[in-house]
């Protein structure tokens, strides 16, 4: 049997992978060393990228012509609302981080850059292409939750953090996720998996930026 596309797609992306598993914000993370003024300016930063992400896939839902696939897309919106935003407003308060300073926080270059290749992977190549987008976010955080399951920070945010990803829901949904990407790639034209491999490999890389974003407290200048 032929590999299955997602299979494809971690082979292209395993050494961008290990540099996220290996990247200094995340060994501090469980070590507890990572500066606390680094985990918020993530959180920040996370939390525009989250906005969006949910909005994207109303975007999606839109797209998708497939009824199922739009339902789909729109429970895992409703998902991220239920859990991720909620966690993330627990650590807003635990960390007294206001309205007013999210409002003041601008955006920074990789988090905007990392929400405009999402648009633009569905404006420009389709739908494949937009939930391919998608799935490295939902899979590479999986494999980092695995692989910091045995890890007890002493920080204890930062242990929230990492119990977030190993919740039992979350790994039905990146199965489903991944399941999704499949079925699209098993119907796409040849330009249009090669629409999907694009989409998946930047996000990747985008994943990888993002840890460094926060990590350099990234800003304009
Ligand atoms: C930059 C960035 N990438 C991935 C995630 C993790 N994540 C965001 S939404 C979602 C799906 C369901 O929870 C997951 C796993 C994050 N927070 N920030």
């Amino acid at each position: 049997m032929m590999a299955e596309f997602t299979d494809q797609l971690q082979a292209a992306t395993s050494s961008l992978w290990q540099k996220s598993q290996d990247h200094p914000f995340v060994k501090e993370l469980a070590s507890g060393e990572l500066p606390l003024k680094k985990f918020r300016f993530y959180l920040l930063q996370d939390r525009y990228y989250l906005d969006e992400f949910t909005k994207f896939h109303q975007l999606i839902a839109a797209t998708a012509e497939d009824q199922q696939i739009a339902d789909f897309v729109r429970a895992r919106a409703q998902d991220l609302r239920d859990t991720e935003i909620k966690v993330r407003e627990q650590f807003f308060q635990e960390l007294a981080i206001t309205s007013e300073e999210v409002l003041k926080t601008p955006i920074a270059p990789t988090a905007y850059a990392y929400v405009n290749h999402l648009y633009q992977s569905l404006a420009r190549d389709g739908l494949g292409a937009g939930v391919a987008a998608i799935v490295p976010c939902y899979w590479l955080y999986q494999e980092i939750g695995k692989s910091l399951a045995d890890t007890d920070s002493p920080v204890t945010y930062y242990q929230e953090w990492i119990d977030t990803y190993e919740d039992d829901w979350y790994q039905v949904n990146v199965a489903k996720v991944l399941a999704l990407t499949n079925q699209l790639a098993d119907q796409a034209t040849e330009d249009e998996r090669q629409g999907m491999r694009d989409a998946f490999i930047r996000s990747s890389y985008y994943e990888l930026q993002f840890w460094q974003m926060a990590y350099e407290e990234e800003g304009w200048n």
